[in-house]
């Protein structure tokens, strides 16, 4: 059964903005304008990551957007079309000093890398990983912490606020220890969870979220 990553990156994105309004909602952000930082990067989880700015957007939020490594592929050109058409700013440049992100905006959203992610991170998101580590603010991962491994985690890496699981836990997220873990992507079939036996948890009613922490 092939999915459309498309569909998916979409499903996903809106998903991941469900989360933002339950557990970060506009009103939280007293200190002004709910501004929040997307980092996204070369692949789907990045894709994930510039849908969820543009919801963001439609829900009252104020995403930039960083995204230093754009793949030539039409579905990534149209997400950064559609972000650019809403006004949503596009970075030209990554704050190296932590203190101007934590000044700058109330929460961050980790989406550069995914299951993908391999062996030694390559520039230039070495160093944008080594500043978020340095932030104060929340951070939000998409899927999987940036530069975790997939099963093994990172203690050195990332400690993000919220982990959101995209249509099942991964086996790093035993090592999540931040204060909220949801799991998004109302979007696999029975079939796909017979076929990997995936347990999935009930999404109540027409819920598209779940809270597992
Ligand atoms: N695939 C699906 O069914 C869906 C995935 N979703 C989301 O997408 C990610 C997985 O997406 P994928 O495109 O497979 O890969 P990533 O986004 O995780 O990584 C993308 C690229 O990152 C580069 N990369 C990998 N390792 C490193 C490294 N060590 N240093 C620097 N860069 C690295 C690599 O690109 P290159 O061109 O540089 O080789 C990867 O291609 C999944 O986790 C979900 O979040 C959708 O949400 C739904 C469907």
């Amino acid at each position: 059964m092939s999915f459309v990553i498309k569909d998916l990156c979409l499903l996903s994105g809106y998903s991941i903005m469900l989360l933002m309004l339950q557990a970060y909602p506009v009103s939280s952000f007293t200190s002004g304008l709910p501004t929040v930082l997307v980092i996204c990067g070369p692949g789907n989880n990045g894709g994930d990551g510039l849908v969820c700015a543009r919801h963001l957007k439609l829900f009252g939020y104020e995403p930039a957007i960083f995204y230093p490594k754009r793949p030539n592929k039409t579905l990534f050109e149209n997400l950064t079309t559609q972000c650019q058409k809403m006004d949503i700013p596009f970075l030209s440049e990554f704050p190296q000093e932590a203190e101007v992100i934590d000044g700058a905006y109330n929460l961050a959203i980790d989406a550069i890398f995914g299951f993908s992610f391999k062996g030694a991170v390559r520039e230039p998101f070495g160093s944008i990983l080594n500043t978020l580590k340095r932030i104060t603010i929340p951070i939000a991962s998409v899927d999987i912490p940036s530069g975790w491994d997939v099963e093994k985690g990172n203690p050195e890496g990332l400690q993000p606020d919220m982990l959101i699981s995209l249509t099942a836990p991964k086996q790093s997220a035993v090592h999540f220890s931040g204060r909220y873990h949801y799991l998004g992507g109302r979007f696999v079939p029975l079939a796909l969870q017979k076929k990997y036996n995936l347990s999935l948890p009930d999404y109540p009613g027409t819920e598209c979220v779940h809270r597992l922490l």
